[in-house]
């Protein structure tokens, strides 16, 4: 299997093409290729041709990993192995990736509040679709088109391709058809399906967007219906669903859970807690991508820099009037934004002071007595 492989030397028992190995990646002389399904500490999880295990990082790849934490290698992504003369093999370089989950430099504490941890995190690589899970009725509320808006625009910011789940369908048979047009409206472009994982319903749509193994993430509130969903599509029981952790009262933390799971048909499904809990994200692109019908209205606003507040002229606040354009819609937009200039302005911040800081030890090192200067 592997004799089409850059690798040409290598044969083993484990089809790579079926976890997404394609013609576009190359490796390094000498090198085995293998994706990574998890990390811990120092080490990576990996998949390669002759089965799966655990796989040390290079000095090289610690070093670069010290100047860039992007540099790490995450969950999905395809490395180069070096065998080594004990018959171990060590992970020596991370591929280029074809899309990637980073999150900023703010991440949310144990109560909920914003902590700066003044480095970015990589949560995910090569992933080619974006499932954002919204359930059609949760608890007592309809599906949340904002939180739609904004998980898709977290999907365009990462490479990857956006797909709407509109899930438990069965929770709302009557008018799901306006639902769907509501939700296809607040995601333009962007294909949405309904899915009931109970009866099985559409789950063979969601499944063909992973037709020649294309990697997956869901992403979606608690209770959406993920887990069942990834279950649905595995045929078994591969995640823990909420009735189950509350049925066992082990909680969810303590099942040890996969993070890269291969699916019968071919294709895999990405489910990392970091994944799972994404907020917030550098996603000004992803914004404009998710707005693009507001973003047209604004090009025929009368002056370029138009906030559409009342200026004269504006083709947004005119489309709000002639009911073209929802009010909830432009809400969600100014919030959206605001929250990526914020993102912004605080990822700037930190690349300051992350400067600064370089600069500090330098002139420290050469202030030194006795130190050779260069
Ligand atoms: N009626 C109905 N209930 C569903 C459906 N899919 C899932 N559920 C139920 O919804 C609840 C939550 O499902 P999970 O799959 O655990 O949700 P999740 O998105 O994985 O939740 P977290 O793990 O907390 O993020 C469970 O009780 C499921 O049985 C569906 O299609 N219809
Ligand atoms: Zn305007």
């Amino acid at each position: 299997m592997f004799s089409d492989s850059p690798s040409g030397s290598f044969s083993g028992s484990i089809d790579l093409s079926l976890l997404g190995w394609n013609d576009s990646l190359s490796l390094p002389a000498g090198t085995v290729p293998a994706r990574v399904a998890r990390v811990d500490r120092g080490a990576a999880e990996v998949i390669a041709a002759d089965g799966q295990f655990q796989a040390r990082y290079s000095a090289r790849v610690r070093r670069a990993a010290a100047d860039d934490p992007i540099a790490l290698p995450c969950v999905g992504d395809w490395v180069a192995l070096d065998r080594l003369p004990e018959g171990r093999y060590e992970l020596d370089a991370v591929l280029p990736r074809t899309s990637a989950f980073v999150r900023g430099g703010v991440s949310r504490d144990s109560r909920g509040g914003l902590s700066g941890d003044g480095q970015g995190q990589i949560l995910a690589a090569n992933v080619d679709i974006v499932f954002v899970a919204e359930p059609s009725m949760h608890s007592t509320d309809f599906a949340d088109l904002g939180r739609i808006e904004r998980l898709v625009a977290l999907a365009w910011e990462s490479g990857g391709r956006p797909v709407v789940i509109v899930t438990k369908a069965d929770l709302f048979e009557q008018g799901l058809g306006d639902l769907l047009a509501d939700v296809e409206s607040a995601a333009p472009g962007v294909d949405v399906h309904a899915v009931c994982s109970m009866t099985g319903e559409g789950v063979d749509l969601v499944r063909a967007y992973l037709d020649g193994s294309k990697t997956a993430v869901i992403l979606g509130p608690s209770g959406a219906g993920k887990s069942t969903l990834v279950n649905a599509l595995a045929g078994e029981t591969v995640m823990d669903t909420q009735q189950v952790r509350a049925a066992d009262g082990r909680g969810r933390h303590t099942t040890v859970h996969r993070e890269l799971i291969p699916l019968p048909g071919g294709g895999l499904i990405i489910d990392t807690p970091g994944i799972r809990r994404v907020g917030l994200y550098d996603m000004s692109d992803g914004v404009d991508l998710v707005f693009s019908d507001i973003e047209e209205l604004a090009a025929n606003c009368r002056f370029g820099d138009c906030s559409h507040d009342g200026e004269p002229g504006c083709a947004v606040q005119a489309a709000l009037e002639s009911g073209e354009l929802p009010e909830r819609r432009l809400e969600s937009w100014f919030k959206l934004q605001r929250e990526a200039a914020w993102m912004a302005r605080r990822s700037d911040a930190r690349l300051r002071s992350e400067e600064t800081r370089k600069w500090k030890i330098i002139h420290k090192e050469m202030r030194k007595p006795g130190r050779s200067r260069p």
